[in-house]
């Protein structure tokens, strides 16, 4: 599993590329969890060694018999993908999938939130100081992450309770489980337990524990990458164009509803249900699927949900264009009561431009791919971002949302007819440096049956 790096042209070592490029690999240990997972115990070492164990407390690994749990790591930053983090999951990954010893591999994420995405303030802030092959160098190293886990030759359940965005989606989705929870039930009990929740433990908590998808990129300038261009495109009639250019959230149920989640299981069964997985000593996906089963409810799917009207998304998403999506979502909000149509023209009048067009044009294309097709032409769409020759929108987003915060991006162009069909041609063409070349995938023999990719 070795190819040529398109950046540096130096050797390409699979996904040890974090622990050779950046980092000492005297460090690259996995922590099996540990009392090291404790923040004060890093107040005993010198900054530079708190620096690495922080970086490595990232990722947790426990061991259980044949089942390998990681854990990410980063509750404060509701598990945001560091570029360590992105290197390490690729690493460990390969490493399970040769292991005779491990049968199962699960992921989820620690504290209120599976992942919220890549952890693009930093990008943003990496790639000014190091240039845009920096943004490069991650992407590169997570869609073949992403890559591997939809080509997985074991089986692999991840637990997404709490938010799923962006890069968080491309740890999961791809997966052979993806077991969504409620969170939702907001019965007068737990209301005032979340309440509580909220005012004494996370005074900052300020989104609703109901709403766990996403596909926000249109709202930062970017795309729906990661494979999104593959997964939404596989989801009933056009529901994936809806997600990705509204960027509107699913709960669980929805989730389960469109084939996003496999199971549904309820957040207080969630433990036993990791003790169940846990007791596995084989990699039939049977035997992982029938123990889901048994923790599984049907949930309710919400009076308000877009995906009770699947016929008006359908008629309104499979436009050619934008303006002809917008133009329909408008005539049928003229008729109609739902929430949904109003949130969706507003999430898209908000959007990039620029992005709705790429976002548009690469879920289109996309159906007709496959998963590696779909990364390697998401690839240059994200090279071309963290250029910035051909637009800013990507990094103004990120200023808008993430870093100052105003809430108040500046898109250019400003308006859909302002934008040429050149531009959004450009995106997708390779790049002009003599140094560039497309993503190469890891090489992938000898599939069975079940890593057919799973959406
Ligand atoms: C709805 C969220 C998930 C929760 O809202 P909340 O409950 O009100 O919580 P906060 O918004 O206060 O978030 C808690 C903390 O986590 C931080 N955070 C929360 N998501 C993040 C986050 N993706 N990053 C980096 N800090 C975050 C957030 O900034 C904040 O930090 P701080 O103010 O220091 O406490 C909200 O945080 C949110 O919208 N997050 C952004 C979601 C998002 O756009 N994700 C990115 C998708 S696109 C992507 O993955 C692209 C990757 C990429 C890869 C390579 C490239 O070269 C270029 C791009």
């Amino acid at each position: 599993m070795s190819s040529q790096n398109p950046i540096n042209g130096s050797e390409d070592q699979g996904f040890n590329r974090c622990s050779s490029d950046h980092y000492s690999a005297k460090w690259d240990i996995v922590f099996v969890c540990s009392a090291l997972e404790k923040k004060p115990l890093l107040s005993c070492f010198s900054f530079e060694t708190s620096f690495f164990l922080s970086l490595f407390l990232q990722i947790l690994v426990e061991q259980e018999s044949y089942v390998r749990t990681i854990i990410l790591n980063r509750p404060q930053q509701l598990n945001a993908l560091s570029f360590y983090m992105v290197c390490k999951l690729g690493e460990l990954f390969t490493a399970y999938e040769e292991d005779y010893n491990v049968k199962l591999v699960i992921l989820k994420g620690k504290g209120r939130s599976f992942c919220a995405g890549g952890d693009v303030a930093y990008i943003v802030r990496d790639t000014i100081a190091g240039g845009w092959k920096s943004g490069a160098k991650y992407f590169w190293n997570e869609y073949r992450m992403n890559y591997l886990l939809a080509t997985y030759k074991k089986p692999q359940v991840s637990i997404l309770n709490g938010f799923v965005m962006g890069g968080g989606a491309g740890v999961s989705v791809h997966g052979q489980f993806r077991v969504a929870t409620e969170n939702s039930i907001m019965d007068m009990a737990y209301f005032v337990f979340v309440l509580l929740i909220v005012f004494v433990e996370q005074p900052r908590t300020n989104s609703s524990f109901n709403e766990v998808f996403a596909m926000p990129e249109t709202a930062i300038g970017l795309y729906p990458d990661v494979g999104g261009s593959y997964f939404l495109s596989r989801l009933p009639g056009f529901f994936g164009e809806y997600l990705g250019l509204t960027g509107e959230r699913l709960d669980g149920a929805e989730m389960l509803a469109c084939g996003l989640a496999t199971h549904f299981v309820p957040a207080k069964n969630l433990l036993a249900m990791e003790e169940a997985l846990c007791k596995v000593t084989t990699s039939d996906p049977a035997v992982v699927s029938t123990i889901l089963d048994k923790f599984s409810v049907q949930p309710h799917l919400k009076e308000k949900s877009a995906y009770h009207r699947i016929e008006v998304v359908d008629r309104c998403f499979s436009r050619r264009t934008i303006e002809e999506i917008l133009a329909a979502l408008e005539i049928e909000a003229l008729n109609s009561s739902d929430d949904w149509i109003i949130a969706a023209i507003q999430s898209i009048k908000k959007a990039s431009p620029l992005s709705l067009k790429l976002s548009l044009k690469q879920i289109r294309k996309g159906r007709l791919q496959g998963i590696g097709q779909c990364l390697i032409m998401e690839y240059r769409l994200g090279c071309h971002a963290v250029e910035r020759k051909l637009s800013n929108d990507f990094f103004e987003g990120c200023r808008a949302k993430l870093i100052d915060k105003d809430g108040s991006p500046k898109w250019q162009p400003s308006r859909l007819e302002l934008i040429q069909d050149e531009i959004v041609d450009q995106f997708f063409a390779k790049m002009d440096d003599q140094e560039w070349e497309d993503l190469k995938l890891p090489r992938r023999d000898n599939l069975p049956a079940l890593a057919m990719a799973k959406l």
